[in-house]
């Protein structure tokens, strides 16, 4: 008989809902061997605030779990942790388990990551300039470049750009990364999602994509070129549309996912329509990896109350990427 599938999950900030909601993992549905990264007392505590009654075991590769335990793959946090209250002595920590599980993804052990959320702000504190899953895996797996996207509400929203201030969004859109940015997701819309010919909506910048020029031009001498270079090349690319209606119903039924200029413009959108239900993706890297869509709640860690949903569809995402990644098939 083939072995489950071995999926890390990394619990995120100690302060946060993370180590709660990957404590819950007994409860989600699928086929794979799950083991969380982070530490074994920091977990045990949490489980016991929450009367959660559950045993937690050394993850041991050769050795199968017993059942009803949570594998941990144990890494020392610096310092206790309190539910709700930062500490930058623990943002190396943090750093340490993403660490591991790319590490176990790239050797092939874990045949994927799942990601609860980390807190940018603490880890950026503790010394390390740091602003995203999503760049870290990228450096730390020497990929050039990767894509954000959220899968949920019905939509596929990928970001041209990610975490970087609003003022520096139009010098970051370049021909260079708008041409990459596409030419991934449509690559990772075939090779991931199954979709053949992929039809994508692009999002203009501008309001109202500009108005011809009247009211900024990035769309004229950014986005349209690298529309037009890509569609001469065989891709299916609606666009640029004023964002303000391109989540119109009846536009989203044009397409299979759609490309916000950033954060902000496409985040938003989705997030209204699947809060807690929705997962983030990195396309892109050699490896699979799939996310929560929401932060570290630190307003409502230790309360019990926080919603395991996203982290449940995450890991069925990560699960089905896994078994594509693994054995690639023929597009549907
Ligand atoms: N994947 C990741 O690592 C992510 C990390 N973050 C980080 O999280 C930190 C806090 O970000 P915020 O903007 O405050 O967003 P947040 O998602 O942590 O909180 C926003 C609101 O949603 C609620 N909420 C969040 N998750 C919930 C859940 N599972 N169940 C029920 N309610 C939930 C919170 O209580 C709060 O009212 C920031 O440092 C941010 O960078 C944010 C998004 C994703
Ligand atoms: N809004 C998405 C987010 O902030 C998560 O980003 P990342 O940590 O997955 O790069």
């Amino acid at each position: 008989m083939s072995r489950p599938p071995v999926i890390a999950i990394t619990a995120g900030e100690p302060a946060g809902i993370g180590p709660e909601l990957v404590l819950r993992l007994a409860e989600a549905p699928g086929a794979s061997r799950r083991v969380v990264i982070a530490d074994r007392t920091l977990l045990a505590e949490r489980a016991r605030l929450l009367g959660l009654p559950l045993t937690l075991a050394d993850y041991r590769r050769e050795a199968a779990p017993a059942p009803g335990t949570l594998e941990v793959l144990h890494v020392p946090l610096a310092a206790p942790s309190r539910p709700g209250v930062l500490d930058a002595a623990n943002g190396r920590y943090v750093l340490a388990t993403l660490v591991a599980a790319i590490a176990g993804c790239m050797a092939g052990e874990f045949a994927a990551m799942v990601t609860a959320p980390v807190h940018k702000g603490v880890i950026n504190d503790a010394g390390v300039p740091f602003s995203g899953h999503t760049e870290y895996l990228a450096e730390q797996t020497h990929t050039p470049r990767v894509v954000m996207m959220l899968v949920g509400g019905g939509m596929r929203v990928a970001l041209a750009t990610t975490h970087l201030p609003l003022r520096a969004v139009p010098d970051a859109l370049t021909p260079a990364l708008l041409s990459e940015v596409l030419q991934i997701l449509h690559a990772d819309l075939v090779g991931k999602f199954g979709i053949a010919a992929p039809r994508i909506l692009v999002a203009g910048l501008n309001p109202h994509a500009g108005e011809g020029g009247h009211l900024g031009r990035e769309e004229i001498e950014v986005i349209e070129p690298v529309l037009a270079t890509l569609r001469a090349g065989g891709m299916h690319l609606i666009g640029p549309l004023p964002a303000d209606t391109l989540f119109n119903p009846d536009k989203l039924a044009q397409a299979d996912a759609v490309l916000a200029m950033y954060h902000d413009q496409g985040l938003p959108v989705l997030k209204h329509a699947s809060f807690g239900q929705g997962v983030n993706v990195t396309l892109g890297l050699p490896i699979v990896r799939t996310s929560v869509d929401h932060g570290t709640a630190l307003d409502l860690a230790g309360s019990g109350r926080a919603d395991p949903g996203s982290l449940f569809e995450a890991l069925a995402l990560a699960e089905t990427l896994a078994a594509r990644h693994a054995a690639p098939g023929p597009a549907r």
